[in-house]
């Protein structure tokens, strides 16, 4: 018998837009994007973010046009990773046979995966969607290393976070040995910048730092927010909770908040540095970057055996 009140039929909620992962067919890159447009792409050759796009296509990382993104070299720009060592490896140290800021990111890493969320399930609502992607290295994935760094073992989990205003790089360091041992780890962001003449750095006025243009010596603190006017090399240990801000034309652009890395390096390799090295470019490329680095990198850190160590950072476009 037909029912005089039939239930309407449920309307089928119009497809809600998730963030998408692609991975490129010589299975060397991994790009993800926003409903919204932003995207972020990252090489599996060191883990290296090389792109993070905002939703207009604005690039928010200087890549250097001579990069080689081949494996055949650290890339020039981006965000390379730097493990175990930080700068040249010093003597009589486990990671002496290293190369300079160590084999993170001249190794190739594992794509482990992708998680999403979307916080807003209403139809047309670009909502807060992020995306997040894994990458793994271990020891074993590794085809040399000098005797010393051989002993050991270890796990990282390397996880880069896409979300509409903001990229988030967090690291998992695992002992997975019986043998403890040291490391330093960081973050070489190379941020782009319209005119290095404009930008201006803040949050490291009140810090005193180890300036390492022409020999490494500390420095007190300056007092006044960093401009660049020639090559600059510091390091600097702000305290955790210290937000630093990479402003131009006096307008901020980048904030940057950390969670257990306690150093920054602020660099821009100035006209003269930029010359001598192969990979830089365009030629005037130092005008349009620079590098602020969060890292744990003013000591060793101890990893015991078992032992996880976490840290991260996020910047945030303003
Ligand atoms: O040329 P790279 O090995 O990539 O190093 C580039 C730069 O990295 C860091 O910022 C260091 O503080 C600098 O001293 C070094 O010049």
């Amino acid at each position: 018998m037909e029912r005089s009140k039939k239930p309407s039929a449920i309307p089928v909620s119009p497809t809600i837009p998730t963030p998408q992962v692609s991975i490129s067919q010589d299975n060397a890159r991994v790009s993800a994007s926003l409903p919204t447009g932003e995207s972020v792409e990252v090489l599996l050759h060191g883990a290296t973010v090389i792109s993070w796009k905002s939703a207009n296509g604005k690039e928010n990382l200087f890549l250097s046009s001579k990069a080689h993104l081949d494996g055949s070299k650290a890339v020039r720009g981006g965000v390379p990773l730097v493990f175990p060592v930080f700068g040249p490896p010093p003597a009589s140290h486990p990671t002496s046979g290293l190369p300079q800021h160590g084999f993170a990111r001249t190794s190739k890493w594992e794509y482990l995966g992708k998680s999403s969320s979307e916080s807003s399930k209403l139809p047309n609502s670009s909502g807060d969607a992020s995306i997040k992607l894994d990458f793994g290295l271990s020891n074993d994935m590794l085809e040399s290393l000098p005797s010393e760094w051989k002993k050991y073992a270890f796990g990282i989990t390397y996880s880069i976070t896409l979300s509409r205003e903001e990229l988030e790089t967090s690291l998992a360091i695992r002992n997975t040995g019986d043998t403890t041992w040291d490391f330093q780890t960081l973050f070489h962001t190379y941020l782009a910048v319209d005119d290095i003449s404009k930008t201006s750095v803040h949050g490291l006025e009140e810090t005193s730092y180890t300036d390492k243009v022409g020999g490494a010596k500390a420095t007190s603190a300056s007092k006044a927010p960093i401009t660049i006017t020639g090559e600059v090399d510091r390091v600097y240990s702000p305290a955790l909770s210290q937000k630093i801000t990479v402003s131009e034309n006096k307008k901020a652009k980048f904030e940057i908040t950390r969670d257990e890395l306690g150093d920054v390096v602020v660099w821009n390799p100035w006209e003269g540095k930029a010359g001598t090295m192969a990979d830089f470019g365009p030629s005037d490329g130092w005008k349009k970057m620079i590098c602020v680095e969060t890292g744990a990198v003013s000591k060793w850190n101890n990893l015991e055996a078992g032992d996880t160590w976490e840290g991260g950072q996020r910047i945030k476009l303003c």
